[in-house]
């Protein structure tokens, strides 16, 4: 990942100076920034830092200011069809039927592609098979996030954007989301997703973006982060680079 070298092929996610401002707060100033195809990449930031205004923006469900983003090399806003059968979304605030069970929304998303994972296998993924019968408003948090995650994958995406993959799981449930990622990755699947967890960035991406207040101060793999800001882990890089303690989100 960098900010703007174009030398290389065409990348899964080309974001290019975007801005989004909500009346006189600017939540997204000026960021770019590009993810290779197969990559792992985390944006990682303190609250209200724009992380989750920016992967909105990149996923073409909330429309930038200024700024342009190419995914795929398509525009999420223009392409949405097209886009749609390549991406793959879990958003933060992302709202479901609560009267449907687990099987049936999974069986509703699958049929939104051409090639979907087969249901038992999504069920499998992320841990939820014991749930398959349960409406969608008796799962706790946890589980309710653990689908909005299998949904993502439903159709096979080449590009999947988690915001806050493993925020409110139980250990088990975050290192069962962790395998997942790690398993999407050898599939050759580029992720971009938002944490708050430095052990979760430094297991699982290869390259790191830091925001704060709405900027791209640093982009990074998670060791060389550390080796510039001349710390000893990525926790401490955090506090050398931005002058703030990362919240830590359960
Ligand atoms: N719909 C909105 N209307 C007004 N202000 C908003 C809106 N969404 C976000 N903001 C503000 O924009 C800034 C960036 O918010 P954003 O949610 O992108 O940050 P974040 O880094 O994802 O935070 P968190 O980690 O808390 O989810 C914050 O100051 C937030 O209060």
């Amino acid at each position: 990942m960098s900010s703007g070298d174009t030398s290389r092929g065409e990348p899964a996610i080309h974001a290019e100076h975007l801005h989004k401002r909500y009346g006189h707060k600017v939540a997204v100033d000026d960021v770019s920034l590009r993810v290779e195809p197969g990559e792992v990449v985390g944006v990682l930031g303190t609250n209200g830092a724009g992380k989750t205004t920016t992967v909105e923006m990149i996923a073409g469900v909330r429309k930038p200011d200024r700024g342009r983003v190419s995914l795929l090399g398509m525009d999420p806003q223009r392409e949405r069809a097209k886009v749609r059968q390549v991406l793959g979304v879990q958003l933060q605030e992302a709202t479901l039927h609560g009267a449907l069970t687990v099987s049936e929304l999974i069986g509703l998303y699958r049929t939104f592609y051409p090639d979907p994972r087969l249901a038992g296998e999504l069920l499998e993924l992320v841990g939820l098979d014991e749930q398959r019968a349960v409406r969608f408003e008796k799962l706790s948090g946890g589980q309710q996030q653990r689908l909005s995650i299998a949904l993502a994958l439903a159709g096979r995406p080449r590009v999947v954007i988690l915001d806050e993959l493993t925020t409110g799981l139980d250990p088990r449930a975050r290192r069962r989301m962790w395998a997942t990622i790690e398993h999407l990755r050898t599939e050759g699947v580029t992720i971009l997703l938002v944490s708050h967890t430095m052990e979760e960035v430094e297991r699982l991406c290869d390259q790191v973006v830091l925001i704060d207040d709405g900027r791209v101060i640093a982009v990074g793999t998670p060791t060389g982060l550390v080796a510039r800001a001349g710390a000893e882990n990525l926790d401490d890089a955090f506090v050398a680079l931005t002058g703030k303690e990362l919240e830590v989100a359960e």
